[in-house]
């Protein structure tokens, strides 16, 4: 299977730009050919934007970014990357000679897609020589951030080109979706349309204005979709009797005249101003790219609340994160060793927009949550990772006294450090601070005993040699520090 080291992006509008801000965030060198005359500004715009809302969406390490080099030719951009993917506009003849131009100029081994929305792969391939490595790989705004890509393959696409379209697609923490037979706008965009031609319908009837109707979508099935989709929402609508009662009970109501599906609404000058008079009020003059910020910041909550969903082992979008993040965690590098005259410095993040609450700052479990990773990073530093994990032992935290002396806020870059005070076979207490990263100031700090047990019997046993012989030299340069201050603090009032 191909590992993509180089990519290309013809065209980097709304869709090629945020593909090469995911290209480029997953390590990887991507040329970018796009003649319009601020296409540097505009992706760089959106890089940025990617670069935020990562810092936010994740703590494991993401490998360094990779380039991002502007191209004067298409030649330029395509002769050497492994993956080339076409973000032109959806005009069919524009796309056919642009993807005939990267069929002359890529290596012979190269994936070509196409960002397509609707366009059938076969016409698309039609004048290519090579039309064996050609497929559809049609992703969601933003592609940065929004997971899927549905790969469809035209008549002379080859099996392989699918298979390894979508172990590339992983590579870069997408899930590719096979679809297997081409049909115009494939599965996602038919979905979208009928909605979409549904709700012109209700604008133009006057039933509604574009706010009431964005209401209704996000303080209801939205909310579901991004959860279970369509048919698993709908199974539990049918109650204990599940999808048969459900199809029994509302099956009968398609045959009623609710909608208005198979007819176009025309677009006429008066409709378009109406939607756009309409749009203008409820963006209360945000900027596109603020808008963008405001949507990846809940994005991104909505992707850790998917982590931690299907009690911790996570859930669509939110188990695929975490998947990813397992991949990178058992990749990186290993750090070099830290500085043990010292605190540990172990952690780094960003205050996410999930983590803020009603007060406007860091909610009080993140912090927790911040020392608990810091612990994390600490026991795979002795030798306690995943694989020790799931081999039976581990080591649990019987004790937290957690301490608030700053506040944290919305896209603050903090990091934490760690002290162990004292150790023995059995325990490990710690010291923990979380600190804003440019001033180095204390924030919170944590007082933490662990204790080593045997996961299946439940209880305490002593850690192995192998972990305390890890632990040893770094509880022994800890010994010659000074005691931090708060250590041994309880809870109570001055008198
Ligand atoms: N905007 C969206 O929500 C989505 C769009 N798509 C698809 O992505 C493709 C691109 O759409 P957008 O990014 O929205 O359009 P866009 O208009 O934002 O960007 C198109 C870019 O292509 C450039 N371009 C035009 N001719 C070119 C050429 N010969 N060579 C290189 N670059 C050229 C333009 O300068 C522009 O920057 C379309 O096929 C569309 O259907 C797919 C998913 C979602
Ligand atoms: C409007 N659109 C057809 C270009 C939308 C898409 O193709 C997918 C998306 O991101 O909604």
């Amino acid at each position: 299977m191909t590992t993509i080291t180089k990519a290309a992006c013809i065209g980097g509008g709304v869709i090629g730009g945020a593909w090469a801000a995911r290209f480029v965030l997953a390590g990887i060198d991507t040329r970018i050919y796009d003649p319009h005359p601020e296409a540097e500004r505009i992706i760089g715009e959106v890089l940025a934007n990617a670069e935020r809302a990562y810092a936010m969406l994740t703590m494991a390490p993401l490998p360094a970014r990779g380039k991002l080099i502007f191209c004067k030719s298409l030649k330029e951009a395509v002769e050497e990357a492994d993956w080339i993917q076409e973000s032109v506009p959806e005009r069919l003849e524009l796309k056919r000679g642009v993807l005939t131009e990267i069929d002359r100029h890529a290596r012979a081994d190269a994936l070509i897609g196409s960002s397509t929305s609707g366009l059938l792969p076969s016409d698309l391939q039609r004048d290519m020589v090579h039309p064996d490595r050609f497929f559809v790989a049609h992703p969601y705004n933003p592609v940065y951030l929004l997971p899927l890509v549905e790969l469809v393959g035209g008549q002379k696409t080859t099996a392989e080109t699918i298979a390894r379209a979508q172990a590339a697609a992983a590579q870069i923490g997408m899930k590719g979706v096979v679809i297997h037979k081409e049909i115009e706008a494939f599965v996602g965009d038919r979905l979208l349309e009928a909605l979409w031609r549904e709700a012109l319908w209700l604008i133009h009837d006057d039933i509604c204005d574009t706010e009431t109707l964005d209401d209704v979508i996000r303080y209801s099935f939205g909310l579901r979709w991004a959860q279970m989709g369509l048919f698993e929402t709908y199974r539990i609508a049918g109650g204990e009797a599940g999808m048969r009662h459900f199809l029994a009970q509302f099956g009968p109501c398609l045959a009623w005249p609710w909608t208005k599906l198979t007819d176009v609404v025309d677009l006429d000058e008066a409709l378009v101003e109406k939607i756009g008079a309409q749009s203008d009020v409820q963006a209360k003059g945000r900027s596109i790219r603020e808008l963008e910020r405001i949507r990846d910041e809940n994005l991104v909550g909505i992707f850790q609340a998917l982590k931690g969903g299907n009690s911790g082992e996570g859930w669509g979008a939110g188990k695929l994160l975490a998947d990813f993040e397992k991949r990178l965690w058992s990749q990186a590098k290993p750090k070099p060793a830290p500085d043990l005259a010292a605190p540990l410095r172990l952690v780094e993040a960003k205050v996410s927009a999930a983590w803020v609450d009603y007060n406007g700052h860091m909610t009080e479990h993140r912090y927790l949550q911040l020392f608990g990773d810091t612990a994390d990073a600490l026991l795979r530093l002795i030798g306690v990772d995943m694989a020790y994990v799931e081999a039976g032992h581990s080591y649990y935290t019987v004790e937290s006294h957690l301490r608030h002396l700053g506040e944290a806020r919305l896209g603050q870059s903090l990091y934490t450090t760690v002290q162990l005070l004292k150790t023995d076979e059995k325990r490990l207490h710690l010291f923990s601070t979380i600190n804003d990263a440019q001033s180095g100031t204390v924030l919170a700090t944590a007082e933490q005993m662990m204790l080593h047990v045997d996961s299946a019997a439940g209880k305490a046993a002593p850690a192995p040699a192998e972990v305390l012989a890890r632990l040893a030299p770094i509880a022994q340069a800890h010994a010659g520090l000074t005691l931090p201050q708060g250590v041994g603090r309880h809870v109570g009032q001055a008198r």
